[in-house]
């Protein structure tokens, strides 16, 4: 087996992303000698200690980071400043820190002012998930075959970039380095928006229902099932990423907007052709996805 990457390894948020992480140490080795877990949730401590993916469970944020070589933050995005605020002082010299939040501008926003000197931050985003949050949500194989993008600020240490990416190669992940901005542009699209829009059609589907006293949810053929599934997505999560990537969300959004605006206009005056071409580039866009593997 390989050697571990780091000594000890404290995972703060053991969700669906860090019990994931916690998992593929446990289950595969090479991540770290040690495993700490550290989170405050009600009952989550407990939980992860009873599933025994970690070797030290702690809830006070400060003990956890003490003498770690490496510490992940897994922990809604809103949360990055109240943790960074208690760690700091504690991180060890040398130390690397990294992180799963789905937002880059505000993890370098809320990290950055507070990093010790000699504590080397390379944030990161495993393009992989699921609707499901929690300890028991977690899975060893959930990052196996899908990206990482890492955000690391001009300046970081390559040696520390690359103990991240090692650490996420050894989760079975590809790997693409962007700047923050790029990369809350990229996630606006492709994940952001696509949870706003479900919010959005299963609420607007509830008021009919409400409107017309029909079990309008009965009739629901797989398409709005799909939606469904996106928007059981966790309330504090979602909430915190739309928070945290403010403009580039209102962006894409008011593009999609114009872009719907269009598509209902076409439908009103009865452009068949337009309303084809919108077709054909959705199949077009789901062949694309097919043929990356990604669907
Ligand atoms: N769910 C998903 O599909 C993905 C989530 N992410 C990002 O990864 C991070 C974690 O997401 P999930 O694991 O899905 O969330 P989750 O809701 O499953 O787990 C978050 C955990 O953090 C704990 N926590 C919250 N505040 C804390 C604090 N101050 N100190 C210690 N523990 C605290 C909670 O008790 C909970 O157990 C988020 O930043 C999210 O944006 C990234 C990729 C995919
Ligand atoms: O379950 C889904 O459809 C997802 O889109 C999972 C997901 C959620 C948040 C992220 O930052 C990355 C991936």
């Amino acid at each position: 087996m390989a050697e571990p990457l780091f000594q000890r390894l404290c995972i703060i948020g053991l969700g669906l992303i860090g019990s994931s992480l916690a998992r593929v140490a446990k289950e595969r080795g090479g991540l770290a000698a040690t495993v700490v877990a550290c989170d405050t949730g009600p009952g989550v401590a407990a939980r992860v200690a009873e599933l025994g993916i970690a070797d030290v469970v702690e809830t006070d944020a400060a003990r956890a980071v003490e003498g770690c070589d490496g510490v992940i933050l897994c922990v809604p995005v809103g949360g990055f400043a109240g943790v960074m605020a208690t760690i700091a002082p504690h991180l060890a010299p040398g130390a690397v820190l990294t992180d799963t939040g789905s937002t880059k501008g505000s993890v370098l926003r809320d990290l950055q002012p507070l990093l010790p000197a000699g504590v080397h931050l390379v944030p990161g985003h495993p393009m992989a998930g699921t609707e499901h949050s929690g300890p028991d949500a977690g899975f060893a194989t959930l990052f196996e075959g899908r990206y990482t993008i890492l955000t690391p600020p001009p300046g970081t240490d390559p040696a520390a970039v690359e103990k991240v990416a090692e650490l996420w190669r050894r989760c079975g992940a590809m790997l693409e380095t962007m700047d923050a901005a790029t990369h809350d542009k990229v996630v606006a699209i492709v994940s952001h928006l696509p949870h706003l829009i479900a919010f959005t059609i299963c609420s607007t589907a509830d008021d009919l229902a409400q409107e017309t006293q029909e079990q309008v949810l009965k009739f629901a053929a797989s398409g709005f099932r799909d939606f469904t599934r996106i928007a059981a997505s966790d309330v504090n999560m979602w909430r915190d990423i739309f928070l945290n990537n403010k403009p580039a969300l209102l962006e894409m959004l008011a593009r999609f907007s114009e872009d719907a605006q269009a598509l209902g206009r076409a439908v009103r005056w009865g452009q068949a052709d337009f309303i084809e071409d919108r077709i054909h580039r959705g199949q077009k866009v789901r062949k694309s996805l097919i043929a990356l593997k990604q669907a």
